[in-house]
């Protein structure tokens, strides 16, 4: 009899392995490894999604129930992502449906139409078949004479775009308006004029009013065409050829392209031309008949490098980034899946997209923290990209202008070959100067988030005509809303932490909860009126610089200026456009921007990272300062940086002046290997919540002595201790450290704390395990 090996979507211990289910006669021939199926799951019998992974013919003998329906016309999953989610379920420790899922677009997990569509154009819904048309159609499909498309049920998920249409030129022309409507005259004109092209309603100059009379005259109508966000992002960008590497970037190159044995590290320096050279690798690879997967931290914040892809690479070009619907999501999954995109550009899910014939794999920035994934399953993309190169046997290029201590180390190790990039590419251009700014010594106006000596530099570049970038470090700068009386903040009431006020829609948020309630009028503890906002750091120096320079044009980059879609990429334009001479943001504009205009760099407040209880607190630091002074003369013009702080002799501030990434590396080294932490130790993060602290407690404590008793004496196993934000969603948090060198037992030990969750009496525990957790606060 023929068996279905199913992971079926239940996340248990027990569902973690396959299960055993019959495949009926009428599914024999087209159920596939890698397609998802609904099966019957309990002793209820409920109905639930499952993916086959495997087939096996067996005798047997009992009664095994059978696969009830077929999900998929094709198989969603390949056999290469299976063999990542059993290889991911060793480290992540996350059940293996979560890994599964997670290489699949949201919408596959949800409840979209399936549309099958045949070559003449005609459309049926998948749901509405038998289960006979359903086997008949996917036979179809895979001879490709049906072919599906997923379309979203919510109009949210569609974006569309408005055209005014001429019914008839002659007729328009001939149109007569009476010469004192001046506005419609001018319409009819304009109209005549643009004949030929395609009038976006949004651009149009003229009120709804006036374009309402021109329909109601039969002489246009608007046509409502539907838009792929991506599509919109192909046509603004105009094409762009290869540069010549200088010799640093060609001996690069010349490596990269040479072997696979090993992955590289390539460290260059910010402006040496990093992203020219990913660019001509994957150049290479596309003629080699192979594909590419390139990784960029948060993309949806850096447009400026997406399009330098795009540029390059026009069509063959699949974005993937969290800024897109699902259905957008969908579409560039497809564009991948089929073939027709062979360069991949997204964050840290993209390392997931569904290539055939992997030629190279680059990570930009892989230094940063948001490759981590910080939800259940916990992987790292750097991690999920090394077992990728290796099935494959494709390049992986690890780049960055600080490495992570861990890649260095492994570098330094010979694990990975080290490439380095030490001189600037645009040949006039060098590295800025840093001046420390010891805001100890600015006694004469407490107040100010300016020094002097940053306030006259402002003031000299906007007299040249440059431009300047100031940066705020954002943690603990939120907007909250407090009681001038009594001083009460507004605290979330299910976590200890306040609520951050969102003008935009004038309301408190959680941002851990998603709590969401109205601004009180008086203070809810003693009913005084003076309850007053504080804005967020950013919009404060915002309104300081107003005041100081009040002919400054400043655009301001935030949480808040950036709520809307597209938002990043109309204030990085404007920028560009120089509409503004001061760029003002959080440590969302440190990264990957290119603006040769920009001259100065100010750091406002460079201490509020530092001081965080984590050990990657100074390697934070000093990476995001080495970034944003990054940004400071990158073309003909000298740039200069100033970063003020509060604690100048502090080693990864003072080494940003130098720029010594070198002494950096060797100083947090020596402080990593006496207090053993990474990279010279691993780390697991077993995070224990309950809803009444008691029992999170007792339980953290029960959980910590199970893997004392299981792992050996060389392992150090700190905690438990409450976590720094003790409670959030109404939970009480504690965590346990692990740290490890060659732990054998590690993974049984892991899996047994796993297990404790599913005993009857522990229903109400969370128990989360994190591998090379970053995030401590
Ligand atoms: N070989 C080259 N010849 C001339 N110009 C170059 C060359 N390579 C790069 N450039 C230019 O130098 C500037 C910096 O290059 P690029 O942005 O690739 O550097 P990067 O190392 O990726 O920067 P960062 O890490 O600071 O964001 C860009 O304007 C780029 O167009
Ligand atoms: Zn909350």
């Amino acid at each position: 009899m023929k068996i279905a090996k199913i992971i079926v979507d239940v996340p248990l211990m027990q569902t973690d392995k396959a299960f055993s289910y019959r495949v009926p006669d009428e599914l024999l021939d087209f159920l596939m490894i890698g397609m998802r199926v609904h099966v019957p799951f309990g002793s209820a019998n409920r109905l639930v999604q499952g993916i086959v992974v495997d087939f096996a013919e067996e005798e047997i003998f009992s009664d095994l129930k059978a696969v009830s329906e077929l999900l998929d016309p094709e198989p969603v999953l390949t056999k290469e992502q299976l063999w990542l989610a059993d290889e991911m379920r060793h480290s992540v420790f996350s059940y293996k449906i979560s890994c599964l899922k997670a290489m699949l677009p949201n919408l596959l997990n949800s409840s979209y139409d399936k549309l099958l569509v045949a070559a003449d154009g005609s459309k049926v819904k998948w749901s509405q078949l038998t289960e006979a048309d359903k086997v008949l159609s996917a036979k179809k499909v895979r001879s490709a004479e049906l072919s599906v498309e997923y379309v979203a049920k919510s109009k949210e998920n569609r974006k569309t775009q408005k055209f005014v249409v001429i019914n008839d030129v002659d007729k328009l022309s001939a149109f007569e308006i009476e010469k004192r409507a001046k506005k419609r005259l001018e319409m009819k004109y304009y109209l005549l004029r643009h004949a030929n092209e395609k009038l976006s309603v949004k651009d149009l100059d003229f009120s709804s009013a006036i374009l309402k009379f021109f329909v109601e005259n039969q002489l246009v109508h608007i046509e409502e065409v539907e838009l792929s966000r991506t599509q919109a992002t192909f046509d603004a960008v105009s094409s762009d050829s290869a540069k010549v590497l200088n010799d640093e970037q060609q001996s690069a190159f010349n490596h990269i392209i040479k072997s696979v044995e090993k992955p590289f590290l390539l460290e260059g320096i910010t402006g040496s031309g990093k992203t020219e050279v990913y660019l001509q690798t994957i150049a290479h690879f596309l003629e080699l008949g192979k594909t590419a997967i390139m990784l960029v931290p948060e993309i949806s914040l850096t447009p400026q490098i997406t399009n330098r892809f795009i540029a390059r690479f026009g069509e063959k070009v699949a974005i993937m980034h969290s800024g897109l619907s699902d259905g957008e999501k969908y579409d560039e999954w497809r564009k991948i899946k089929s073939g027709t995109a062979q360069v991949v550009v997204g964050a840290r899910s993209a390392i997931f997209a569904p290539v055939e014939n992997l030629g190279v794999i680059i990570i930009d920035e892989e230094h940063e923290s948001s490759y981590k994934q910080d939800a259940s399953p916990r992987y790292h993309a750097r991690d999920i990209a090394l077992l990728r190169a290796k099935w494959h046997h494709a390049a992986l290029v690890l780049g960055s202008a600080t490495p992570s201590l861990e890649s260095r180390a492994r570098a330094m190790r010979g694990v990975y070959e080290l490439l380095l990039l030490t001189k600037r590419a645009n040949e006039s251009a060098i590295l800025p100067d840093v001046e420390i700014v010891d805001m100890r010594r600015e006694i004469s106006d407490q107040s100010s988030n300016f020094s002097h000596v940053l306030l006259s530099k402002i003031k000299e570049k906007i007299e040249k005509d440059e431009q300047v970038i100031l940066m705020l470090n954002r943690r603990g700068y939120s907007s909250f809303v407090m009681c001038r009386e009594c001083g009460f903040v507004v605290d979330c009431p299910n976590c200890d932490i306040s609520l951050t006020l969102h003008m935009d829609t004038r309301t408190l948020n959680c941002h851990y909860c998603g709590h969401v309630q109205g601004i009180p009028q008086t203070c809810p503890n003693c009913q005084s009126r003076k309850i007053r906002y504080y804005g967020s750091g950013t919009q404060k120096v915002e309104e300081e610089l107003h005041e100081i320079l009040p002919e400054a044009r400043v655009l301001r980059m935030d949480v808040d200026t950036t709520r809307t879609k597209n938002a990043h990429e109309k204030i990085l334009e404007k920028f560009g456009h120089h509409e503004a001479d001061i760029l003002l943001g959080t440590q969302m504009i440190a990264k990957g921007l290119d603006f040769p205009n920009v001259t100065l760099v100010g750091v406002i407040n460079a201490d509020t990272g530092l001081n965080l209880p984590d050990f990657r607190a100074s390697e934070r630091s000093f990476e995001l300062l080495m970034q944003v002074a990054g940004r400071a003369g990158r073309a003909d013009k000298k740039g200069e940086v100033l970063i003020q702080t509060f604690n100048p002799k502090h080693y990864a501030i003072e080494l940003t002046k130098s720029q010594d990434y070198e002494k950096f590396y060797e100083m947090e080294m020596r402080f990593r290997r006496e207090l053993s932490y990474p990279p010279y130790y691993f780390t697991v993060q077993v995070l224990v919540s309950h809803k009444n602290e008691e029992v999170a407690i007792q339980k953290s404590y029960e959980i910590a002595q199970m893997l004392r008793q299981n792992l050996t004496e060389k392992s150090k196993i700190l905690g438990p201790t409450p976590r720094p934000i003790a409670r959030t969603h109404n939970l009480y948090h504690y965590q346990i450290l692990v740290k490890y060198r060659f732990e054998e037992s590690l993974e049984r030990a892991l899996n047994q704390v796993l297990e404790l969750t599913q005993l009857r009496e522990n229903k109400e525990l969370r128990v989360l395990i994190d591998s090379e957790p970053q995030n401590f606060v």
